[in-house]
This record gives C-alpha cells, structure tokens and sequence, in this order.
C-alpha cells in the first residue's frame, strides 16, 4: 500500500465553512483549445466546497483510504522538523497545490528514497526541482488548465483596479471619505491603451481574449508564435522578445512558467525599458519579478502599480515589502484557487490517481517529468537548469 502526503493550505481562521454563497457552480462544457475537463471514474465531494484547505482533504480522504492506502494531510510543510519533513522521506506520492507549495528541492526528494509521483493541485510545477525529478526518474505530473480562466478573470479584474485606481478609492469610502479627487487623479480608463503579455499560452491568450470588448491594442511575446488567425482575430501585435514587447505598452501581464529563462527576468534594467507610467499584473510567479525592482519603480512613479497573486517565497513572510509597497494590488496566491477552480483541479488529481493505482498513462497534457525528462504540459513550456 502507498503513502500518500497531502500539503494543503489551512483552513478559513473561522472554521472550515458549513455554508458557501452559492449552492451550486456552473458545470462548463470543456476547455478552451478543446482539451476535456478531469474525467475522473467518481469523486466523493460536492463541486462548489472548499476541497483545498487542510479539513477538504482534496477529496480524496474516501477514495484512498478504501483502497488502503496511507493517506496523510498537512499544512505543516516548512522547515527541517515540519511534519511534511518527516512524513516525505518513505512517501510514495506528494501532492500539493501552487498556492501553499511543498518545495521539493534537490535535498528533499533525495532524502525521499520512495517517492514516485508529485501532483500539482493545480498549474505551475516550478516548487519542485525539475532536474532532481529527472534524475531520480520521479513522475511529475499537473492539472493543466484546471484553473486558467480563473488566473484569467483574475488578472483582468486587476489591470482594472489598477488602472482605475479602485483599491484606494474603495480605501477611501471605507474609512469615511468622499474624496473624489484623490480617488480620480490616479484613474484612468483601459480604452485606448496598448497591453501586453509575457507568454501567451492558456492563461496569456485566454486574458487576451477577455481585453478585446475593451477597445485596447493587444500585444504579445511567446516562445510560439500564435497562429494568423488568431492574431487577425485579436489584431495581435507580434514581439520577438519582451524587450520589445515592454518598449510598445502601457499594461504588461505575466504569463509564462517560472524556469530558467524567466527566473527575474523582470528586473532593475528590463523595467527602465517599461514606459513610465506602466502597469505590471503578476499572476504567473513571484520570482519572474525581482523583488527590489518592483518596490523602487512603484516608489520612483517609473511603474504606475503592480498587482500580482505570486510572491516569493509562499507563503510571503509578513514583512514581505511587497505587502508595504505603493500602488499595488496584491492577492495571496488565490486567483487560482475558486472554489470553481478547486473542483476541477481535485478531480484532476483523482483522475491521475486512479490512473496511477490502475497503471494505466497519465494523459500527456497533465504530463511535466515522466521517464527521466520533461514531458507533455512541461517539455512545451519549461526548460531545465543545464
Ligand atoms: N496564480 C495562479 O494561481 C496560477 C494558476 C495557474 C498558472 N499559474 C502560472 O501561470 C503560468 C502559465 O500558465 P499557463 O497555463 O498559461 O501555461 P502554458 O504552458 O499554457 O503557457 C505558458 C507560455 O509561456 C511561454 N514561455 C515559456 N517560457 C518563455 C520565454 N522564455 N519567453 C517567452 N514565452 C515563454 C510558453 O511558450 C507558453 O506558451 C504557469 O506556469 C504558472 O506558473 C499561476
């Protein structure tokens, strides 16, 4: 039987919830692109609950133990005497989502002399050393797509808040004010403005084609170029590389894994490049950005705001400058995270799951390491350290 260790962020401070808003989710038909939803055999939870919290379980709780399986969860997962320290060394599977990351370094999965598979409840597999999965032969698979529209609608709603300057209006009425020119001396409206993304795959195309009803001039930068139709549908502007892309925009959105090429690709000289006066949205990776760049660009009035639902590290300590900074907009590693979202991406997981127990593939698309190099999902869009 398997031991199977589940890192899972903790629960709400008031209690696991014994109601939600809404009794139901819409159910949605299939991805954009084409790619099927999660077709797991069953699951043993109501779609529209909070799965990803420690008392959720993902779900799995049933599935696993009737199988006989060793199924242990935490949020515990930082530092050497965490329980997640103790309990990897004889587990076989790990699983954990973006938004409270297990990082599995080249010292952990080491140390973890029988770990076979490493789910990602959700997209973005960069908190486990791509390299050591490699070399030891681990499988390393995602729930590609599970929550792309939701990082989507999230990244639109914050160039939004930026741009009309709504979090510190909002601030305002809050504390009592009616100050209506403080609120409109940072606003502006989208129409008209020229954005962009760094990556336009799932989320980057899907955020593309949610800012065309906003009459602005579209733009991107992608390892692929996108096909002719797509860009005539959207009337694309085409960048070969992001230095060109940032020269050409107002409003620039991340979109691309944290790997190599792109670890603080965003830093002190890139930005300089950036109009004065830009918006930088962050929903990809914390580190994409540096840090100190980001604060002293929102402090000099070079950038106009950042907001971005990825720090580094998770969780970001409470001193985070990013939690202090001027003009921002940031979130806690949520976008991806609806309960919309968590629906999907834990029946990803027990899809994978059953596949896994019943030795039959994994689908390609949820694939990043298998057999010793990158694969599916990952050999597309990662690379690893040479
Ligand atoms: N905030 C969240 O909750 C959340 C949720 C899902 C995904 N993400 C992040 O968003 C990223 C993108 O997700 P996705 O589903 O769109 O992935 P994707 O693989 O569909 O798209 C990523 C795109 O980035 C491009 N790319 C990679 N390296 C590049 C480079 N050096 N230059 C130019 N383009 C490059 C790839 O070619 C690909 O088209 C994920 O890797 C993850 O880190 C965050």
């Amino acid at each position: 039987m398997a031991k199977v260790l589940c890192v899972l962020f903790e629960d709400p401070i008031t209690g696991y919830p014994k109601n939600y808003p809404k009794e139901d989710i819409p159910t949605i038909q299939n991805y954009a692109g084409g790619q099927t939803l999660p077709n797991p055999k069953s699951i043993d939870f109501k779609p529209g609950h909070l799965l990803g919290s420690v008392s959720g379980e993902l779900g799995l709780k049933t599935y696993l133990e009737k199988l006989g399986h060793n199924f242990i969860v935490t949020a515990d997962k930082e530092g050497e005497d965490s329980l997640f320290e103790r309990e990897m060394l004889d587990a076989e599977i790990i699983i954990s989502q973006p938004f409270w990351p297990a990082y599995l370094t080249e010292e952990r999965i080491a140390k973890a002399k029988k770990l076979k598979l490493v789910i990602t409840a959700g997209i973005g597999s960069d908190h486990i050393d791509l390299n050591a999965a490699i070399e030891k032969k681990i499988t390393v698979a995602e729930v590609t797509n599970s929550n792309s529209i939701s990082v989507a609608e999230h990244a639109v709603m914050m160039i939004l808040s930026l741009v009309r300057n709504y979090i510190s209006s909002y601030d305002y009425v809050v504390k009592g004010g009616w100050n209506i020119a403080d609120c409109v001396s940072r606003a502006y409206d989208l129409e008209g403005m020229n954005v962009g993304t760094f990556g336009a795959g799932r989320i980057g195309l899907a955020i593309l084609k949610r800012l065309k009803p906003f009459d602005v001039r579209l733009h991107y930068t992608d390892k692929y170029r996108l096909s002719a139709e797509t860009e005539k549908e959207l009337n694309l502007t085409y960048h070969e590389n992001i230095e060109s892309l940032v020269k050409s925009i107002d409003v620039l959105t991340i979109n691309c894994p944290l790997h190599p090429e792109t670890d603080e690709i965003i830093n002190e000289q890139l930005i300089q490049k950036m109009r004065k006066g830009t918006y930088l949205i962050n929903t990809a990776r914390g580190k994409i950005c540096n840090t100190d760049a980001v604060v002293n660009a929102l402090q000099s009035g070079h950038l106009a705001g950042y907001a971005g639902d990825v720090w580094y590290p998770q969780p970001a300590p409470r001193n985070h400058p990013w939690r202090t900074m001027p003009h921002h907009g940031m979130t806690s590693h949520i976008s991806g995270a609806t309960l919309s979202a968590q629906a999907r991406y834990a029946s990803g997981v027990k899809e994978i799951l059953e596949c896994w127990f019943e030795n039959r593939s994994i689908r390609t698309d949820y694939l990043i390491v298998q057999n010793g190099q990158l694969a599916g999902a990952g050999a597309h869009a990662y690379t690893t350290k040479n």
